[in-house]
C-alpha cells in the first residue's frame, strides 16, 4: 500500500503511541486525523508536527471514544476536509485496573465502535483498520487482568471481522498490533490504577525483565504491518527480545 495522498484517522493520538503513528504516516505522505479526548494535548501535537514535518496535512479533532456522537463526527470531519477515509487505526487505551469499567470502555468498546465506523466508511473504496492490541492480548499478564482482558477482545473482535466474506469483498484489511512495554505516559502507573486482584510490583518486575522499547520502534512495525497488502487477519508482536513477528493464530474448521 502507497501511502502517499491517503487519508488517516488515529485515535487517542495526542501523545505516545498514536502521535508517533500519525507522525510515521504523515512523513509518507497521508494527511491523516489525529484525535484525542484530551484537546489541549491534542492542539499542541498537531501544531508541532505541523511544524517538525512542515505540512498542513493533519489536523486535530477532539474525540472520546466513549462517546458515540463523537467517534461520528471524527470520520464526518475527516470526510469533509479530505473527501474520503483509508485508513483507521483504533489505537485509545488505558490501564487502569481500579476503575475497571472505563478500561472496558475505553480500551474495547471503543475499538469496536471505531472499527464499525470505519468499516461503513471503507465499504465502497476499501481500506486499512489496524486495531492496537497488546502483548496482553495473547499472554495472560496477572498484574493487568481486566487490561489483559480488554485486549485479548480486541484480537478477538479483529480477527473476527477479518474473516468476514463482506469485508473481504470489499477490499478491507485488517490486523492487530501487539507491543510489549514501550516508553510513553501510560507506564506511569500508582498503586491507585490497582486493586487486591492485580499488582503495580508484578507488572514492574515485567517491565523489568523485559525492557521498554521505544516508540519509533514499536512505530517501525506498524508501518511495516500497514503497507503489507496481503495481511489480512495477522497479529503483529513486538517485542525486545523477539523483535517484529508477524503471526496468523488458526482458522476456525467447519
Ligand atoms: N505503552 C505501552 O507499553 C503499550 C501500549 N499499548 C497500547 O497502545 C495504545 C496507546 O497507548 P500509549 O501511547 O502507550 O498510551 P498513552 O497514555 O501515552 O496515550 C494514550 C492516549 O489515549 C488517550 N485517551 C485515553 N482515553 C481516551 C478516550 N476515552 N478517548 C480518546 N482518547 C483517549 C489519552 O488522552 C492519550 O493521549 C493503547 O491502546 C495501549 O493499550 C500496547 C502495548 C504496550
Ligand atoms: C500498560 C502496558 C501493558 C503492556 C503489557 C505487556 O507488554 C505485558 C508484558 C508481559 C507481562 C507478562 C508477560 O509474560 C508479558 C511479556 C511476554 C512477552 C512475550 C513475547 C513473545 C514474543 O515476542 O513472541
Amino acid at each position: 500500500m502507497e501511502l502517499v495522498g491517503k487519508v488517516a484517522i488515529v485515535t487517542g493520538a495526542a501523545q505516545g503511541l498514536g502521535r508517533a503513528f500519525a507522525r510515521a504516516m504523515i512523513q509518507r505522505g497521508a494527511k491523516v486525523c489525529i484525535s484525542d479526548q484530551n484537546v489541549e494535548k491534542g492542539n499542541t501535537s498537531c501544531v508541532a508536527l505541523r511544524k517538525e514535518l512542515n505540512t498542513a496535512d493533519v489536523n486535530f479533532v477532539k474525540c472520546d471514544v466513549t462517546q458515540q456522537d463523537d467517534m461520528k463526527n471524527m470520520f464526518d470531519d475527516t470526510v469533509r476536509r479530505y473527501g474520503g477515509v483509508d485508513i483507521v487505526v483504533n489505537n485509545a487505551g488505558i490501564m487502569n485496573e481500579r476503575t475497571w469499567s472505563s478500561c472496558v470502555d475505553i480500551n474495547l468498546k471503543g475499538v469496536i465502535q471505531g472499527t464499525l465506523l470505519a468499516l461503513e466508511h471503507l465499504q465502497e473504496r476499501g481500506g486499512v483498520i489496524i486495531n492496537i492490541s497488546s502483548i496482553a492480548g495473547v499472554v495472560p499478564v496477572a498484574g493487568a487482568p481486566v487490561y489483559t482482558a480488554t485486549k485479548h477482545g480486541v484480537i478477538g473482535f479483529t480477527r473476527s471481522c477479518s474473516v468476514n466474506p463482506k469485508v473481504k469483498a470489499a477490499n478491507i484489511r485488517l490486523a492487530c498490533l501487539c507491543p510489549t512495554f514501550t516508553d510513553t505516559p501510560i507506564l506511569d502507573m500508582t498503586d491507585d490504577h490497582f486493586t487486591s486482584w492485580s499488582s503495580r510490583q508484578n507488572l514492574w518486575k515485567d517491565v523489568e525483565q523485559l525492557g521498554i522499547m521505544k516508540v519509533e520502534t514499536v512505530a517501525q512495525g506498524f508501518i511495516q504491518l500497514l503497507l503489507d497488502k496481503d495481511n489480512n487477519g495477522a497479529i503483529m508482536t513486538i517485542s525486545p527480545n523477539r523483535g517484529i513477528q508477524t503471526k496468523y493464530y488458526p482458522k476456525a474448521r467447519m
